[in-house]
Order: C-alpha cells, then structure tokens, then sequence
C-alpha cells in the first residue's frame, strides 16, 4: 500500500482487506482480478490515493457500483458522508448489501436501478457522484448531472487513456452545465497512471436529461468515436 497510515486509522484497514475476500469470494464474479495482493492495489490504492489528505462528507452517490467500488472503500475511509450504492443489476446488489452488512457500515444505502431512472425519483439531490469504469467521460458526466446538486461535483476515476478520452468531455460540460475544476494524476505502487478528473455542477441539468435508459451510450454527448 503506498498511501501513508497516518491518514487513515488502522481499522479502516482489515475492513479493505476483508472486503477484497468478500469480493474475491463471491459466486458472482465480481473482479476480473482474483488474487487477493493484486485486487487490493487495483480496488482499495485506485479507491484510495486520490483522496489522501482529503475529507469527503455529504450525500456520496456511486453510480455503477459493480461490487462495491469505490462506494464501500470510500464509505469505510470516511464515516462521516453517507453513501447510496447504485448498480443496475440485482444479483450484485444483493451482494453490495451483504458486504456492508458484513463490514458493519451503518453509512450505506444500496439501490437496485439504472441511473437514468433513479434521477427522476432522487433528483439532483448529492452533494457528490463517483464513478469507475461506468463508461466514457460524457457517458458518465450524463449519469451523474441529473443527480448532483448545483455546487456539487462529480468524481471520475480513469485510467492511463484518460488524456486521449477527455476530447470528448467539451459538449458534456457544456450541455450539463459542469466545469472541470481539477485533474489529477496518481500511481499505484505497481506504478501505473491514472487519473481523478473532477466537475462542478454550475447549473441545474437541463430538463431534457436524464434521457431514456440507454441513449447516452447509444448517442454520447460528445459524439461516437
Ligand atoms: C465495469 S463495472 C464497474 C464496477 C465498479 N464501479 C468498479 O469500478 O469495479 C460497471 C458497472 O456499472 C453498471 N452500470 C452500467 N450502466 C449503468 C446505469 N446506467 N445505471 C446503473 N448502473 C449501471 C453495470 O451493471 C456494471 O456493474
């Protein structure tokens, strides 16, 4: 692990590490990645660095949680926000549930539903959105505005293709009424790159958003490739 344990308190740590097996465990396939040492770089540091020093509250949304990242690991690190954990497919959600259970997180809520429909139940009602390997800049920055509060910001997680994908943030930002306000790259101890590209929410998102399920894939914002 290279984030320094000053910053984090020694608790925090068996609760990665127990749920890198509750992951690595699971029937469901939930991590392309199956060897404990290797998960916990790419699941727990990726989740990690790029918030070391920081402090995170409020109302967190997850969106594409898969198994659990980053909304379990950044629930874990900052028990003061509040999480809801969105993924559209059952079977993981019950999993996500289980884990929480398991790791005692008090600070969790699971929801079973797509982005675009859960936007027009919750509106744009968090503080903050987090998202990792959900899809292309814009795609995601579609999913998340309709949830976010304005003045609130929405966190990607990308990887070492982020500076050829960011051509096709512009229109998102402009359409949604985000900015970017800050890049930053980061390594994991195997030394690879990524990056942590936040947005602020300047404006309220435009009524024609969230668009029906499936067409901010199918019709990106920043056009197809
Ligand atoms: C590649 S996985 C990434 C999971 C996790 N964020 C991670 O980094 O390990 C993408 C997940 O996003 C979910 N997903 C994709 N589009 C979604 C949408 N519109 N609403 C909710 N979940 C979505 C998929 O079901 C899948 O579990």
């Amino acid at each position: 692990m290279v984030f320094s344990s000053e910053f984090l308190e020694p608790s925090f740590f068996a609760k990665y590490e127990k749920l890198i097996e509750l992951m690595l465990s699971s029937p469901h396939n939930l991590s392309s990645i199956k060897e404990f040492e290797r998960a916990m770089t790419v699941h727990i540091e990726d989740t990690i660095i790029p918030f070391e020093g920081s402090s995170l509250s409020g109302r967190c949304i997850d969106i594409g949680s898969g198994g659990g990242i980053p909304g379990l690991v950044l629930a874990i690190s900052f028990p003061k926000s509040n999480w809801t954990l969105l993924e559209s497919i059952a079977k993981k959600t019950r999993e996500i549930e289980r884990f929480a259970r398991d790791l005692d997180l008090t600070n969790v809520a699971v929801k079973t539903a797509r982005a675009e429909e859960f936007a027009k139940e919750a509106g744009e009602t968090f503080d903050s959105a987090f998202l990792r390997a959900v899809g292309r800049c814009d795609i995601s920055l579609e999913l998340a505005a309709p949830l976010v509060k304005v003045g609130g910001y929405i966190y990607l997680y990308k990887g070492p293709g982020w500076l050829d994908e960011k051509v096709f943030s512009d229109a998102a930002e402009r359409v949604l009424g985000l900015r970017l306000s800050c890049e930053k790259e980061y390594r994991l101890s195997d030394g690879s790159k990524r990056f942590m590209v936040v947005y602020e929410k300047e404006r309220a998102t435009p009524s024609e958003f969230p668009r029906r399920s499936g067409v901010a894939s199918k019709l990106p914002l920043g056009g197809r490739k």
